[in-house]
């Protein structure tokens, strides 16, 4: 497979969704070798416990660190290569960008550790970190109760990178956020009706004209990120002026 992806969970069906669909098929061709697992697998007492009280005080529990220890032993035994990345959502991770989901795609091996309560204990990430690379995730700056929607985001965003799940791939890079379109967001799209409701289609993109369609959908690209994503518009260098963008 390109991507093999591991999922520790205590809640297993959330992670569902990822058999459906285009992550699905992906995983049902061979291109994506996906395993979900429970945490209470590597709990052995009578209640299956995974938390317990924070030290220092505060509000909620804390994920035990020994059940993590112990699954994370059993899907990275000491000398496995390729070396896996154990990516760990977290609302103080660095940020989820397109740039990172092409980094994760890139890894032939990934292993997602998803916290409930207020977190897991910081020492199995310490621990991990003397095997493998630990990379603490947030996919926006919003608190969710725990990381499987995180994991679902991600693996979506990078199982469409792989070559052969995506049909059309050069939808990939025609897309908000590519480097290729310099990070801006896309334009409107249209298809059929011509007119609908009494809307028209702009005419420019009925013309044929494939320069003055390319110049349209720079120009509404820029338009619309200037509106709703101005952090995104590169400013123009001193000397380098907008080349290319204009
Ligand atoms: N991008 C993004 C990712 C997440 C996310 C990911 C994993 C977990 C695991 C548990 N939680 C709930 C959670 C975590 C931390 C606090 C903040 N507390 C303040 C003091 C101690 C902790 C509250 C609640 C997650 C949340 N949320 N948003």
């Amino acid at each position: 497979p390109a991507l093999r992806a591991d999922v520790v969970t205590i809640f297993p069906d959330y992670l569902a969704p990822l058999r459906l669909s285009l992550i699905g098929r992906a995983a049902q061709t061979g291109i994506l070798d996906l395993a979900v697992h429970d945490l209470r697998e590597w709990t052995h007492d009578r209640h299956r416990t995974v938390d317990d009280t924070p030290y220092g005080g505060g509000a909620g529990m804390v994920m035990r660190p020994e059940p993590w220890g112990e699954a994370l032993g059993a899907l990275v035994p000491p000398g496995t290569t390729p070396v896996p990345r154990l990516v760990v959502p977290t609302p103080a991770g660095r940020r989820f960008t397109q740039a990172v989901a092409v980094e994760l795609a890139a890894e032939p091996h990934l292993v997602f550790a998803c916290g409930r309560y207020e977190g897991i204990d910081a020492r199995v990430a310490a621990d991990a970190a003397t095997r493998m690379r630990v990379d603490e995730i947030s996919i926006g700056d919003y608190v969710l109760n725990g990381g499987e929607a995180a994991v679902l985001v991600v693996l979506e965003a990078v199982v469409r990178l792989l070559p052969g799940v995506v049909g059309n791939p050069e939808s990939l890079t025609e897309e908000s956020h590519a480097a290729e379109h310099d990070g801006l967001l896309e334009g409107p799209v249209y298809t059929k009706p011509p007119v609908w409701r009494g809307h028209e289609v702009p005419p420019v993109l009925l013309s044929g004209d494939h320069g003055a369609i390319g110049r349209w959908r720079r120009e509404q690209a820029l338009e619309r990120t200037a509106r709703v994503r101005p952090d995104l518009v590169p400013v123009p260098v001193a000397g380098r002026g907008l080349d290319g963008l204009t």
